[in-house]
């Protein structure tokens, strides 16, 4: 059942992988990447070779990578970014090279600026080899002592590489406008398995210690540093499909092969809307519960959190969305991190595409009514005049990190699902979006790239793009100039049960049962609670009593309701409503698991009294 790594050495054996496009003619315009301190417009980094050894006695991984670089044009020296990396050797194929390391800036880190003894013409190519080692304190590297995981046995490691953190872990083009394929070999302590972001090449014993392991892996397409992940633990695996696997440590990986067995269903269901998977293998791996984020869409292998396994495989969601991104940002990018919504917004639109292909057309239209909510959301947290509430933000001198929130994902999937009853519907948009991933496969993208071909796929249909508020949906902070109309057939039930719940005194809170939410869908069960929050938020004074929520408590036993979605809508409610008894279910959540998205807004809770 655990199958051996290497018995799958060569799990892909017959796959070829696609050809590289032809390299992209160098952009005429001075376009630059405010986060990355390299120069995609002196050289393209086209393949990366590491050999990574893991030192867990002193969180530092040691590193040699050998840049194959291609110049787009003349230039005497190389740029490449780094962030508390300590370079130890600069040597270059072309001869003699020096370097230096630029003072650092607090987010962006330091240029590592390389010399070459003789410059290259355009069209030349060099191979630059870099020995470092990170920093114990890297942001891309979360290292976890044995006591911190669920064995107890052996430590953990994972890397975190979205959005300007790869940095930490490899010198590089960190820059998601630059794309290159990679091989890597990792040493490890016998007894612990290492993943990446690629295909598993075989394991075979370090030829320098006997106590570790070396793991090899290739990925032959090309993606951005972004996507570059590791994880090192004492991990097992479970087949759930003919291209995929699930890996955990050993107490969770029987649960998660249950949680996730319609994996292979869901890459189909995308494979039929927007054409083949071109990554050949697709695993997951469901990390410790400080895993900060969902998932992250880490080429053949996404990593999850664990607060996705609802038990009921009523959160796979987050893994249609996952394995939406293998065409929406993992193949086609965002040029840099101002177009990150044409990552998030088309995950979005595809991850509920699949959705309404699975489950129904009525619970598509519910996740986009609930969508508008989490938008709304993140717009009252930012301010609703903050630019970074654009959905094209200007970065400059701004950490993406700190830009980070749904507006990308659910005001871009707003534009989509609104260009998509602007132009026709749901299959005459879809082709556009295969139409675009097709045109722009293995390349970095803009907005005005995007748009260009919006208008040129629908060019009978000009006259209509032509009443869109662009500057409104780009570049104006807040809700956007237009909201999408919905099928409300499942939300209307969630709306009545809200309304007869804040219209309800006191004295008669007696009426409400376990019968109420005994049909709902666990969607549906999420949008009540979440209309109940934005009523709460939205009207003066706030509809909803403690007294109420004791009631709810007592009517539907939410207190027991493991499935997270739910969990931390009711905590929030409860919170809202100033219910003590609360505090300690709120506290127990922020601390069994790390994801920001149920963590941020519960502690805003308290902040604010
Ligand atoms: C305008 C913002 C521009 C760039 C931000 C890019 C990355 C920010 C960095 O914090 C990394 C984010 C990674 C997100 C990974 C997965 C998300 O899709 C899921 C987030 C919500 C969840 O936990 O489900
Ligand atoms: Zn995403």
């Amino acid at each position: 059942r655990n199958h051996c790594w290497n018995s799958e050495v060569s799990f892909c054996p017959h796959w070829t992988p696609p050809p590289p496009p032809a390299a992209r003619a160098t952009m005429d315009d001075e376009r630059v990447d405010s986060c990355s301190f390299s120069c995609p417009h002196d050289v393209h980094t086209v393949h990366l070779s590491l050999k990574l050894r893991v030192h867990f006695e002193t969180h530092v991984v040691h590193g040699v990578v050998r840049l194959s670089l291609l110049a787009v044009r003349d230039t005497p020296s190389v740029v490449l970014d780094t962030k508390g990396l300590q370079i130890k050797t600069v040597t270059a194929s072309n001869g003699p090279a020096s370097f230096s390391v630029r003072p650092a800036h607090a987010a962006l880190g330091s240029a590592l600026e390389i010399t070459l003894s003789s410059a290259l013409k355009r069209d030349d190519t060099v191979e630059v080899k870099i020995e470092y080692e990170t920093s114990p304190s890297a942001l891309a590297l979360q290292w976890l002592t044995p006591e911190q995981t669920a064995g107890k046995k052996f430590p953990y490691l994972f890397s975190q590489c979205q959005a300007i953190h790869c940095r930490c872990m490899v010198p590089c083009q960190d820059t998601p406008s630059v794309k290159s394929t990679y091989d890597a070999q990792v040493s490890v302590p016998n007894g612990m398995v290492a993943l990446m972001s690629a295909i598993r090449d075989g394991s075979d014993p370090d030829p320098d210690d006997a106590l570790r392991t070396v793991f090899k892996f290739k990925q032959p397409v090309l993606i951005p540093s972004y996507l570059l992940a590791l994880v090192v633990g004492a991990l097992e695996s479970r087949k759930i499909g003919p291209r995929s696997y699930v890996w955990s440590e050993k107490d969770m990986v029987d649960k998660a092969a249950f949680e996730f067995a319609e994996t292979e269903k869901i890459l189909q269901v995308a494979e039929s809307l927007v054409g083949k998977y071109v990554w050949c293998s697709y695993d997951l791996l469901i990390l410790p519960p400080s895993f900060p984020y969902g998932g992250m869409e880490n080429p053949c292998i996404t990593f999850v959190t664990p607060t996705l396994i609802a038990g009921d495989r009523s959160l796979a969601g987050v893994v249609a969305h996952e394995i939406a991104h293998s065409w929406t940002g993992n193949l086609v990018t965002n040029n840099n991190w101002e177009h990150f919504w044409l990552n998030e917004g088309h995950t979005m639109y595809l991850e509920r595409l699949i959705c309404g292909k699975m489950l129904g057309e009525p619970l598509r239209q519910l996740e986009a009514i609930e969508g508008w909510n989490r938008l709304k959301d993140s717009v009252k947290v930012f301010g609703e005049q903050n630019p970074l509430t654009n959905l094209i933000p200007n970065l400059d001198g701004i950490d993406p990190d700190d830009a980070f929130s749904s507006v990308p994902y659910e005001k871009g999937f707003g534009l989509l699902l609104h260009l998509e009853q602007l132009l026709g519907g749901q299959e005459v948009f879809v082709g556009f979006v295969k139409s675009y991933i097709d045109k722009f496969a293995y390349q970095s993208v803009t907005s005005e790239d995007w748009k260009n071909h919006l208008y040129e796929y629908f060019k009978d249909k000009n006259h209509l793009l032509e009443n869109v508020d662009w500057k409104g949906w780009f570049y104006s902070p807040g809700m956007p100039p237009v909201q999408p109309k919905y099928d409300t057939s499942l939300a209307d039930a969630c709306l009545k049960l809200v309304d007869q719940w804040i219209k309800a005194g006191d004295e008669n809170l007696h009426a409400f049962g376990p019968a109420d939410l005994k049909d709902m869908h666990s969607f549906q069960v999420i949008y009540f609670l979440s209309e109940l929050l934005q009523a709460q938020e939205e009207q003066t004074p706030p509809p909803f009593s403690l007294k109420h929520v004791q009631m709810m408590q007592q009517a539907y036993n939410l207190n027991d309701v493991t499935n997270y979605e739910i969990r931390f809508r009711w905590l929030c409610l409860c919170l809202q409503a100033k219910w003590e008894n609360a505090i300690p279910l709120a506290l127990r959540m922020v601390t069994e698991q790390g994801r920001m998205k149920y963590i941020r807004p519960l502690y805003r809770y308290r902040k604010n009294g």
